[in-house]
């Protein structure tokens, strides 16, 4: 099995099992309006939303009127292809400087799993044979900055940090000066996490960025928000909040791997319209896998890679 399809797959893996683990029992059985009821229900459930839940069960209803003979993988399929095109356009590419270093800035509500992904970003541009400085923004929480230092030392990428209180905003200027200097292409910021009604945490947000402006009028290129796709909907306000303040790019959803509700991505992309560059699956550096719509839908929904 091809590899990527496989680590969604793994990774998908409670939401395929566990909520939507009932579509799978009816796979070889011809299905019957209760099971369509029953298929509506369980998409509900893995946090699908009510829109994309009704576009899918929409299909199967009406594909089960033309042909009584269809069978659950025939109503997986169909689940899949609706879901690939709503999610349609959604898979991203992180942007690029002119004139390195290129700029990643994660951000997001506490827990979402910002420190993690910016180790495992920084892990992928290493194997890409790109070099990288972490910058530990996150001088709130007083063991981020050991966190980030023991993923810095264990992926042997240079760090900047400060100490534990100390404005984030000048940490963001000391880190883009020394990727500069350096001669990085990238440089990856890891910023505190903060409650997204919080006023003033998001000034200073918006301040990290004034400061990334005055080095280069273009950075950050890439203003992401970590996202918990496990939280669900809840996501969504969070998210358009931070975009107020942050302008963002695009997203990151991490711990899919740790829910049966995986299915919260398609409504917080529907919502935000921001492209996924990466899902998370799982706690390892490797576990940061580039979105693939198909190995998404297709994994969700039990099927094959083809
Ligand atoms: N299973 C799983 N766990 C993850 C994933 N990403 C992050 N985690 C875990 O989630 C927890 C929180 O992650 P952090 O990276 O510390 O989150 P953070 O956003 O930096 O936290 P704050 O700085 O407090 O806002 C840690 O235990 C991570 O190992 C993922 O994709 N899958």
């Amino acid at each position: 099995m091809f590899s990527i399809f496989k680590k969604f797959k793994d990774g998908l893996k409670k939401t395929a099992q566990g909520a939507l683990g009932g579509i799978l029992d009816l796979f070889s059985k011809k299905i019957s309006e209760s099971d369509i009821d029953f298929i509506e229900e369980t998409l509900y459930g893995a946090d699908f939303g009510w829109d994309t839940t009704s576009d899918i069960t929409e299909a199967i209803r009406n594909a089960y009127k033309r042909e009584k003979e269809l069978r659950g993988k025939d109503a997986a399929q169909i689940g899949s292809d609706v879901l690939s095109r709503i999610l349609e356009g959604s898979e991203g590419e992180l942007k690029i400087a002119q004139n390195a270093p290129t700029v990643i800035c994660l951000v997001g509500v506490n827990g979402s799993g910002k420190t993690t992904t910016a180790a495992k970003l920084a892990s992928l541009i290493k194997k890409s044979g790109k070099s990288v400085v972490l910058g530990a923004c996150d001088t709130f929480r007083a063991a981020a900055n050991e966190q980030i230092k023991t993923w810095a030392e264990r992926l042997d990428v240079d760090l900047v940090a400060s100490s534990h209180g100390a404005d984030s905003a000048a940490v963001a200027w000391d880190a883009f000066q020394a990727a500069k200097s350096r001669g990085a292409d990238f440089l990856i910021l890891d910023t505190a996490g903060r409650l997204h009604n919080k006023e003033n945490l998001m000034n200073e947000l918006a301040k990290i960025r004034r400061v990334l402006e005055k080095n280069d009028p273009t950075a950050p290129q890439n203003s992401i928000i970590v996202v918990d796709g496990s939280l669900g909907s809840n996501s969504i306000e969070q998210a358009k909040a931070f975009d107020k303040a942050f302008k963002l790019s695009a997203m990151i959803i991490t711990k899919l791997d740790g829910t049966s509700k995986g299915g919260a991505l398609a409504g917080i992309y529907r919502q935000l319209k921001l492209p996924i560059l990466y899902v998370g699956l799982g706690e390892r550096a490797e576990d940061l896998q580039k979105f693939d719509v198909k190995a998404y839908c297709n994994s969700i929904f039990g099927l094959d890679e083809n």
